[in-house]
């Protein structure tokens, strides 16, 4: 192996479905694109309130994705998460009996959240050998490089495995904004990173060259602007892998 190669990204597909019938729909047409992660959007749940029938979900998707790591996303609406009636409390006990259940490989959360819960879910994480991801979304904007490289540090401090930031790209020179946050933070933490919107594509085919570990392509339906189908992003990264 050439040492000095990029590591290859990760492709994470999301799954949105609402019911549990839905959910295994998306689940089948996963498994068909053979990513290496799949995201469950729990916050698109009807029955998210209901600890039982989360954990019989990811149970589900074990199941049905028997070769896929398994990410567990319970989006915050502050964040561009669907609504739901949960509670800040209630939402972080689902976070640890999710940990406990052994059915999920990562979770992620905002580092926008109360700082004693995140240290409580990352002591959980750690001992049930759960990937932690600390977040932050814009999707409004790309903020300023400072306060990007400023989550990181939050991230950092709060001993993140990965900090992930999606935002929203409204000029081309966005793009160029999330390349040197990735590479910048990439020396004191894995970075996720993604443009949404249209410039962003070349985000989601190219991050990685700049220390990027994951990228998410289109599930059977999309879960944020600008993504593409898991084919094209393929080929997107083929290309570019010939490059790097
Ligand atoms: O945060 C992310 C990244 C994402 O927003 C994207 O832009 O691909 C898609 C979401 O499902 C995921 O939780």
């Amino acid at each position: 192996m050439d040492e000095n190669k990029v590591p290859m990204p990760l492709i994470c597909m999301p799954i949105v479905g609402t019911t549990q019938e839905e959910i295994n729909a998306e689940a089948v047409f996963a498994f068909s694109k053979d990513p290496d992660i799949v995201e469950w959007r729990a916050d698109y749940f009807q029955d998210v309130d209901d600890k039982d029938k989360v954990i019989a979900v990811l149970q589900s998707l074990r199941q049905t994705l028997p070769n896929q790591a398994v990410l567990f996303t319970l989006r915050n609406e502050t964040e561009g998460g669907n609504p739901n009636q949960l509670t800040e409390h209630a939402r972080f006990s689902l976070y640890l009996d999710v940990c406990r259940s052994g059915h999920a490989d990562y979770i992620d959360t905002e580092l926008n959240n109360d700082h004693d819960q995140l240290k409580k879910l990352r002591n959980e994480t750690q001992k049930h050998n759960v990937n932690f991801i600390l977040s932050f979304h814009d999707f409004e904007q790309t903020p300023a490089e400072e306060q990007l490289k400023i989550n990181a540090d939050v991230a950092v401090r709060l001993e993140a495995d990965y900090f992930k930031f999606a935002v929203m790209s409204t000029v081309k020179n966005d793009i160029l904004t999330v390349f040197r946050v990735t590479e910048d933070v990439s020396h004191s933490i894995q970075p996720i990173s993604m443009a949404m919107g249209v410039y962003g594509k070349m985000t989601r085919a190219a991050s990685w060259t700049f220390g990027s570990k994951v990228t998410f392509a289109q599930g059977r339906k999309s879960s944020a602007p600008g993504q593409m189908t898991i084919e094209e992003l393929r080929t997107s990264i083929d290309n570019i892998r010939t490059l790097v």
